[in-house]
């Protein structure tokens, strides 16, 4: 298949890249290199030494003979780019990255919530948009988030995407139907993912596109088999405060010395993925699109179910690392419960990386290797949810925010 990798410099969307091209399939990256700019914005960088989008096609091609092509189009901004790099190319597939995908990067301040609504909804409309108009019946998979559901759970499974409903008639009779399953956002990130949705629906309605959304979980590890290659394809890895997600934080300040940053109780129950089954997952999908006419796809991308301080208190164990209850700068539920149903990658042969067994591998390979790059100044989280929160959690230097350590 040809395929259009948008956002395919990213953190899945690069070790997608390298997997699907390995299969042997013909991959296009289109991407406006944001995050490497937010980085030089944060004044931050990943973990591990990544080399320019041009370089890492040059290995991977040296190391495979298989090409990677890179296109500078950025689909908030370019639409008339865009448009004409699909009319040329007419992809089979187009798989969906391209979106600013941090929580606390989209509450930093104002502008960046500006930023974070008009790039990830004009993207996403963008590409709806010109697949219409150019009557290409390419499959368009989506990286959605499990955050569309919220986590104010009532104890029972959240479905794949969509909720069977009871409404009652005037008559008394009971009309059933599905609908999409309520949106509940935390975060305005959170939120134009919700409203992605929204566009899908109409979209797959009014114009019969076929479309797949992915409601991932919380992302860990950083290899996928193809990334191990050579140490030029090595994927980013982000521990800083913004971009750095909750497992991988644990990891790599456990690698340095740092007290593991639980946010309130750590009550907060997510769902989580290895990356190298994120990338599984979404060939899954490519090899089973949806019918022209049928509704939006939805895949619960998930493998585990997890509670921020039971993973702290496990990496604590198997580290020694200690842990700092700190003060919530979020506005979420302290405590939640969560079960989410998965049986659709689970019935399509997807066998999951389990943490127990892949944790301490992550540990070893890539923390501890790369500690030395971590600035310690940029692990604290200060990006508040409100300002009444900011107002208590910001400006504290190192260690001086700690309620406790343990
Ligand atoms: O040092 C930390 C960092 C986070 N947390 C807590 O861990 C939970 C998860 O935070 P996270 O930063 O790991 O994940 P989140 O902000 O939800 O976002 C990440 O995970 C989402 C999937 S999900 O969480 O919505 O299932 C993806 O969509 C996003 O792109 C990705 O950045 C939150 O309750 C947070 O308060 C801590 O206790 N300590």
């Amino acid at each position: 298949m040809k395929i259009a990798v948008m956002g395919g410099d990213g953190f899945i969307g690069w070790p997608t890249s390298l997997h699907l091209s390995d299969a042997g399939h013909d991959v296009h990256i289109l991407d406006n290199l944001s995050r490497r700019w937010i980085d030089t914005e944060l004044g931050v960088q990943s973990l591990t030494p990544m080399d320019s989008i041009q370089e890492r096609t040059r290995i991977w091609h040296a190391e495979t003979g298989r090409r990677i092509h890179f296109n500078l189009i950025d689909l908030a901004r370019d639409y008339e780019l865009l448009k004409n790099w699909l009319s040329e190319h007419r992809p089979d597939a187009v798989i969906h990255f391209a979106e600013q995908r941090a929580a606390p990067y989209s509450m930093k301040s104002d502008r960046h919530k500006n930023y974070t609504v008009n790039n990830n909804v004009s993207a996403t409309h963008n590409l709806l948009n010109a697949l219409t108009e150019l009557n290409l019946d390419a499959h368009l998979i989506h990286l959605g988030t499990m955050g569309v559901y919220g986590y104010s759970t009532v104890g029972a499974a959240i479905p794949e995407g969509y909720l069977p409903v009871g409404i009652e008639t005037p008559a008394g009779e009971t009309v059933n139907q599905e609908i999409l399953y309520p949106s509940n956002p935390g975060s305005i990130y959170h939120m134009t993912k919700c409203l992605d949705q929204l566009l899908f629906q109409f979209y797959a309605k009014n114009d019969v596109l076929r479309i797949t959304d992915l409601h991932q979980g919380i992302v860990w590890g950083t290899h996928t088999e193809q990334t191990r290659r050579h140490a030029q394809l090595i994927n980013r890895f982000d521990y800083d405060g913004d971009y750095g997600t909750v497992l991988n934080r644990f990891l790599i300040q456990a690698a340095i010395g740092y007290p593991l940053t639980v946010h309130g109780t750590g009550g907060q129950t997510r769902a989580f993925i290895h990356i190298q089954d994120s990338v599984r997952c979404i060939e899954l999908a490519l090899k089973n699109p949806p019918a022209r006419g049928a509704r939006v796809e939805i895949f619960n991308q998930m493998t585990e179910t997890h509670r921020v301080r039971d993973l702290a208190q496990m990496i604590a164990r198997m580290s020694g690392a200690d842990i700092a209850w700190l003060p919530n700068p979020r506005k979420e539920a302290a405590e939640n419960e969560l079960i989410v149903q998965n049986e659709k990658f689970r019935n399509l042969g997807l066998e999951p990386i389990t943490l127990e067994a892949g944790l301490l591998g992550e540990i070893v390979d890539v923390a501890k290797k790369f500690a030395y790059r971590v600035d310690r100044s940029r692990v604290p989280a200060v990006s508040a949810w409100t300002k009444d929160i900011a107002a208590t959690i910001n400006h504290d230097p190192e260690g001086k925010r700690l309620k406790s350590v343990s």
